[in-house]
């Protein structure tokens, strides 16, 4: 038994993900060296205390209506475990509603804080189906649980859903410049923009650039990264949502930025770079502010390592 579980409380930390990768729409995802924190600890089954620190402390529901709670309460039926109390600490450090896997990162901490206290009962298989059932895509929960650069497809029947995932080791020596702008969008209104169909051309153009940009990360090949960032499914649609965006990847590119796009469901944007990426950085921020965005940039390398018991 690991101290963790013999002590009733366990600790688990677990990164921010940027899914999509351009044109990767609800396939790939990236983890990246920002981490939130859940803390869990059994408390009498009529019990429940929820804490929140730090990002989204003003929001983030302190009853059974909180995601964390829900999907606990899951592992724990699927464990077969007598239901139980809990007392929740999230330490957050992700930016909620911005583009940056906060809802995966809180699912994936959540869930494997309980299987750990449930003597890790379920696999890893068994809880990314879990969390992806939760979140409704899975990529950016197969990142934010297995770290590094994650492909995923989901595949639904009755008896449930399965996620196949494969996971391509971190890119080596690319920095992420992350351009959060300070207002919020759910993805789910994000996700309401799109269209219900799109053109054949559409599609085929989108299979090309996809697979092009998982043969870059797997051999480390920036140039062609470069070349195969463009998407039909989600960012033209997006882009009316956020003031500037297609002047921000320009600017980036003008900058020396390998590719810029966006960060999940948005607003966030990104920019991948090598080295020094001031620059980028610079270029980004003001363009946003010439449409009267205010943005934080936080400059990010992946993160190898998905969600850890610590
Ligand atoms: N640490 C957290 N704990 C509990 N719920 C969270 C946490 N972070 C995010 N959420 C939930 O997820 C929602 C944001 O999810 P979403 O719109 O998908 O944005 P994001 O791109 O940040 O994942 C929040 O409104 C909140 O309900
Ligand atoms: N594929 C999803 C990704 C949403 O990511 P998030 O970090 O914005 O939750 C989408 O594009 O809707």
């Amino acid at each position: 038994m690991t101290p963790a579980r013999a002590s009733g409380f366990v600790r688990v930390k677990v990164p921010a993900t940027t899914a999509n990768l351009g044109p990767g729409f609800d396939t790939i995802g990236m983890a990246l060296e920002l981490y939130n924190i859940v803390e869990l600890s059994l408390l009498a089954p009529d019990e429940l205390v929820v804490e929140v620190e730090g990002e989204g402390v003003a929001n983030i529901p302190r009853d059974e209506t909180n995601i964390v709670i829900k999907v606990i309460r899951q592992v724990f039926k699927k464990a077969k475990k007598n239901p139980s109390g809990f007392k929740l600490k999230l330490i957050n450090h992700i930016p909620v509603a911005r583009g940056l896997g906060s809802s995966a990162a809180a699912l994936v901490g959540g869930a494997v804080a309980a299987n750990e206290l449930c003597g890790n009962a379920l696999s890893d298989q068994e809880i990314l189906e879990i969390v992806t059932d939760f979140e409704g895509h899975p990529d950016n929960v197969a990142p934010a649980l297995f770290g590094g650069v994650v492909v995923s497809a989901q595949m639904k029947s009755e008896q449930g859903t399965e996620v196949v995932s494969r996971k391509i080791p971190p890119p080596y020596g690319l920095k992420a410049v992350v351009a959060i702008p300070d207002f919020h969008l759910a993805t789910k209104s994000a996700r309401s923009v799109l269209p219900a169909q799109v053109p054949f051309e559409d599609a085929v153009f989108n299979l090309s650039r996809v697979s092009m940009v998982i043969m870059a990360f797997i051999h480390n090949d920036w140039d062609l990264l470069s070349k195969m960032m463009e998407d039909r499914l989600h960012q033209p649609y997006r882009q009316a949502l956020i003031p500037g965006m297609t002047e921000v990847f320009e600017e980036a590119r003008q900058a020396g930025a390998i590719a810029a796009m966006l960060s999940g469901a948005g607003p966030t944007l990104i920019a991948f770079g090598l080295e020094d990426t001031q620059e980028i950085a610079e270029a980004m921020e003001k363009a946003f502010l010439r449409h009267g965005v205010n943005i934080t940039i936080k400059e990010l390398k992946p993160s190898p390592v998905g969600a850890k018991v610590f």
